[in-house]
């Protein structure tokens, strides 16, 4: 059995209301399994094996064990399962209190988000244990959010760069976690409210799109889709009769490089987002090295050429252009050629702007226009080169992208 002192509390005692299926959500075919086996699938692909604590519907304790035990036995993992409350809120402290005394760091996550990536619980306990409060991964708000009166009258636009939208797992130390609980008052609707409501501090970290909560059914319709799409590549590469029919990504390099302008005026834009106060790039578009790499790596992935040849260099259409218009073309040129996009790894080298900040909002915008996850990093080259004197920008892009059939 794991020695972890790390427990994860899987909620899965809601009813799905808003789902409108028979059964609880949790127990949701998904796949040729339930919402609750891949979420638990998860949990156990955390490269330590934690503590499991599931959280379910009273009269489905039994059944919930069952499918735990399946999965938890084969990975040495202690386990309980223990019956939920009305609310969340209530669910989560029926969970807190069949903690073993072992546990010092706790991760509370929805059975409701599936699809999470393991590497998410990975970065949020190993968050939690190096800054000793609680850690919750969050997305940038995509869409433009108004305050709304009782009448459905718009009262104010909020400024969304001040949002964030929350996802689990959400990680505390235990004790932070157990204090809040015992003193918070009222009904929250995720536990880094709950722990904020009695003045503890909580981080941010980046979020990840595939933690996407199942709601409604075209939650449960996309997770579909996606397992699906996880079964077929799994079945493709390990058994005997995919083998033959193996489908074999490709991959493709872009590289763009853009001069600082000489107007200290001009707006910057790069990866997607404008950046107030920086100096912007020169170029015919609007100079944006991030979204031109992206598109240079996945037509070369797909052997349709480059940038250039697409769009031309001087076509009047495209002067002062937005890397998300040439972005989103190439996408569909791919899809036309029956190609969709794996992933897409962009490397930003250059002294300014500093990426950190902002890296979770440019990785969400171009991940949305791409349709698949687009990871962004950022380096400088010690004072060396056109970089590093400050005259201008480079971006190196890598495009994995799947062929289609027929295309193989
Ligand atoms: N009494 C409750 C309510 C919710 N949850 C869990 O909390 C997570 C987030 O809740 P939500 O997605 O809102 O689930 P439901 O309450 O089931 O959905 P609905 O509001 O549509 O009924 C889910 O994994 C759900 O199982 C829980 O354990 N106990
Ligand atoms: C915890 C949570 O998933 C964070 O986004 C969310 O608050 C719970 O969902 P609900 O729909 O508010 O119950």
């Amino acid at each position: 059995m794991n020695d972890s002192t790390v427990a994860v509390i899987v909620v899965a005692a809601g009813s799905g209301t808003r789902l409108g299926r028979p059964e609880p959500k949790a127990f949701v075919p998904l796949g040729d399994d339930t919402v609750l086996g891949v979420a638990l699938d998860a949990v156990l692909g955390m490269s330590d094996a934690p503590y499991l604590v599931v959280v379910a519907p009273d009269e489905r304790v039994e059944e919930a064990r069952a499918i735990v035990a399946a999965r938890a036995g084969g990975a040495s993992v202690a386990f309980d399962v223990v019956a939920g409350g009305e609310t969340r809120q209530e669910s989560v402290s029926r969970g807190i209190g069949a903690l073993p005394h072992v546990i010092e760091t706790v991760l509370v996550h929805d059975a409701a988000r599936p699809l999470t990536p393991s590497i998410v619980f990975d970065e949020v306990a190993a968050a939690v244990r190096a800054r000793g409060h609680g850690v919750v991964p969050g997305l940038p708000v995509i869409d433009t959010i108004k305050r709304v009166d009782a009448r459905g009258r718009i009262v104010a636009t909020v400024d969304r760069s001040e949002l964030a939208a929350m996802q689990t797992p959400q990680g505390f130390p235990r004790s932070a976690l157990e204090h809040a609980y015992s003193r918070a008052h009222g009904e929250h609707t995720d536990d880094a409210a709950l722990v904020e409501s009695v003045g503890m501090p909580i981080d941010i970290v980046p979020g990840d799109a595939r933690a996407f909560k199942i709601t409604v059914p075209a939650d449960l319709h996309r997770a579909e889709q996606l397992v699906a799409e996880r079964a077929d590549t799994a079945a493709a590469i390990t058994t005997p009769a995919g083998a033959a029919s193996v489908v074999v990504p490709r991959v493709g390099t872009g590289i763009d490089v853009h001069a600082f302008a000489d107007d200290a005026g001009t707006p910057l834009w790069l990866a997607g987002l404008n950046w107030p106060g920086e100096r912007g790039l020169s170029g015919h578009s609007d100079g944006d090295a991030v979204a031109h790499a992206i598109c240079d790596a996945l037509l070369a992935a797909a052997g349709l050429g480059d940038i250039g040849g697409m769009f031309g260099t001087a076509d009047p259409r495209f002067s002062g252009a937005h890397g998300e218009v040439f972005l989103a073309e190439t996408v569909r040129r791919l899809a036309d050629a029956g190609f969709r996009v794996g992933n897409v790894s962009v490397q930003v080298v250059g002294n300014r702007p500093k990426l950190a900040p902002r890296r979770a909002e440019a990785e969400a915008l171009l991940t949305r226009v791409v349709g698949a996850p687009v990871g962004v990093t950022a380096t400088t080259t010690d004072g060396l080169g056109f970089t590093g004197r400050g005259e201008g920008v480079t971006a190196i892009a890598t495009a994995l992208i799947v062929p289609g059939p027929g295309q193989a």
